[in-house]
This record gives structure tokens, C-alpha cells and sequence, in this order.
């Protein structure tokens, strides 16, 4: 008898941060944060930093309302939380959409929790960019990030999700990076933050290393790199436009365009590794802590802090 949870998959990566795809095109798919969990975990699940469930807008009751877009990138993070955006998850979205014959080659419109996302996918194999949009800066001051016994300044950005954005001298400094930094006040994010340390190797050339919220230390971060050429930016009087960032991470190379009016073109690999089915069945007894399986859907969403945010960066 074939297992009724199993799930065709697509796996892949950007940059090596690496994203399980679940094609759910009519809006089929119930997906509790315990199930992304399984997905994500490198041993008993398929490993990834993420879960990137694909759906119509028309069949997504969160995402019925952005008409412009055909398909919505429903993200979630490795911890089974909901996820706004991701620049490498969704450069890696838009290929699988072109392969799959969902959609031609050149541009397209992907709805995201933090708003619609243009993508130009070229080919089946180059570099794909996403419009970013404008990074937001707060401006406010007295942020601060502690890693490694160790206290920095840091500059709030947001990319569509939340980032802290540290400068050092040396991207050891931060440790290990096995726990997840400090960020005060607990207050500026009230929904967790991506901290990104970064080493200036250039006046266009940044070196990161990320620790992403929900996940732990990733390979890259798209909207880690963006949060750090906006933070870096931030330092000038007077940035140039039109200029060519790049930024390095250690699972690869993004390159970062700010166009005049301040919006992000990123740009960067999208590889597809793997497709097949997966069970989405958890297994019950001894081996599963109890109250383990999690929220519905529906639940988790309700009570999910990022839905609220999703709300908020609704409003603007
Ligand atoms: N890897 C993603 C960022 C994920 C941030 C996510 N972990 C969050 O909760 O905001 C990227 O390439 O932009």
C-alpha cells in the first residue's frame, strides 16, 4: 500500500543555503511546523534550512489577495516557523517554476509574506536576480549583538524580514556560532532576528557569515548580504548608485546592484540537486517528544508571531 502522506519534493540550493521545494499547487497541503522540522532535520528528515511550500495565490487564503503574482512562496524555517523572505529560497523557486514548464524563462512576479518579489530567470542554468525592493534602516541607535563573550554595535535593516548587522575586523571574532547571538533590546525585535557579521574586504567588497533566525548559521544569506550593503551604506555621506556590490559568503558569491532609487537587485546561483517523493508521516512512540507533532496549518498561523508582523508590514 503507498504511504498517502508521501509528497513529491524538489531539493535545492542557493549558495548552498538549501531549501526543501513541496509543489503544492491547489492548495492541497497542510504543513505543521513539526512535518517542516522532520523535512529540515539532516539525519532522519531530507536536510535543509528551510521549507519553501510553492501554491497558486488563488488557492493560498494568505496569499488570495496579491493578485499580481501567479504563485506564493509559502517559507518556512528549519524550526518549523513561518518565514517573509528569502533571497536565496526564491532565486531557487523561480528555477524550479521554469524547469517545471510552470512558467516561461525571463521575468516573473512570486508573492512572499513580505509582499510580491519580481525575478529574472534567464535560463535553466545562470545566475537568476531578484528585486529586492528597498531595504528599510530604523536609525535607531543602541543596538547591540553579543556573540563569543564579545559586545558590538549593531544597524537594524529590513529586508521584508528582520536583520542586526554587525561590522568586525575579523569574522572569527564571533565564535563558533553554535548558539544563537544576543540582540539588545529584546524590544527592537520582537520576532527574533537574522544577525549578520560582516568584514569590509573592499570599498563594493563584503565578507559575511550569517546566523539566520529559525535556523542557526547558514552557508548564505540573500537577504543577510542585502541588510549588509544597506548597513555598510549607511557609514557614507553620500553612496553611489548603480554600483555593484559582492558579497561572500562561505557557501558562494552574491552580487548586490542598488539601483537609483535605492532598490536592491541580488543576484546569484540557483541549483536544483534532487527531485522525488517524500512521507510526510511522523513517526509516533518513544523517539518523538511528546506534544512534538505540533500546530495545524491553521494554528500555527494564528499563533505564529510573524503572521502578526506579516500584518504589520501589510499596513507599511
Ligand atoms: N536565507 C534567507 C533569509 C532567511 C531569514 C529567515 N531565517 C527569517 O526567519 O527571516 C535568505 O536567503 O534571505
Amino acid at each position: 500500500m503507498t504511504d498517502p502522506a508521501l509528497q513529491p519534493f524538489v531539493k535545492g540550493h542557493g549558495a548552498e543555503n538549501d531549501f526543501v521545494i513541496l509543489p503544492d499547487p491547489d492548495g492541497h497541503l497542510t504543513l505543521t511546523p513539526a512535518e517542516v522540522v522532520r523535512l529540515c532535520d539532516r539525519r532522519t528528515g531530507l536536510g535543509a534550512d528551510g521549507v519553501l511550500r510553492v501554491v497558486r495565490c488563488a488557492a493560498d487564503p494568505e496569499a488570495a489577495a496579491m493578485r499580481e503574482a501567479e504563485w506564493f512562496m509559502d517559507y518556512r524555517n528549519a524550526d518549523g516557523s513561518l518565514g517573509a523572505m528569502c533571497g536565496n529560497g526564491l532565486r531557487l523557486l523561480a528555477r524550479y517554476l521554469v524547469d517545471a514548464g510552470l512558467h516561461r524563462p525571463g521575468a516573473l512576479l512570486i508573492a512572499t509574506r513580505a509582499g510580491t518579489r519580481r525575478v529574472h530567470v534567464p535560463d535553466h542554468t545562470g545566475p537568476v536576480t531578484i528585486d529586492m525592493g528597498r531595504p528599510r534602516l530604523s536609525g535607531a541607535g543602541g543596538i547591540e549583538v553579543t556573540a563569543a563573550g564579545r559586545t558590538w554595535p549593531a544597524i537594524q535593516v529590513d529586508m521584508g524580514n528582520p536583520h542586526a548587522v554587525v561590522f568586525l575586523e575579523d569574522l572569527r571574532l564571533a565564535g563558533d556560532l553554535g548558539t544563537a547571538p544576543t540582540v539588545t533590546p529584546a524590544a527592537a525585535y520582537p520576532h527574533g532576528a537574522t544577525v549578520d557579521f560582516v568584514v569590509t574586504r573592499g570599498p563594493h567588497h563584503l565578507q559575511l557569515r550569517v546566523h539566520e533566525r529559525g535556523v542557526g548559521e547558514t552557508r548564505a544569506c540573500g537577504t543577510g548580504a542585502c541588510a549588509a550593503v544597506a548597513a555598510a551604506r549607511s557609514h557614507q555621506p553620500s553612496p553611489p548608485l548603480a554600483v555593484d556590490y559582492t558579497a561572500d559568503l562561505p557557501g558562494g558569491r552574491l552580487h548586490i546592484v542598488v539601483r537609483p532609487s535605492g532598490a536592491m537587485d541580488l543576484t546569484g546561483p540557483a541549483v536544483i540537486t534532487a527531485q522525488g517523493t517524500v512521507s510526510l508521516a511522523l513517526p509516533s512512540g518513544p523517539g518523538l517528544p511528546a506534544g512534538a507533532r505540533g500546530q495545524r496549518r491553521s494554528e500555527a498561523s494564528e499563533t505564529d508571531p510573524l503572521r502578526r508582523s506579516r500584518a504589520e508590514h501589510a499596513q507599511g
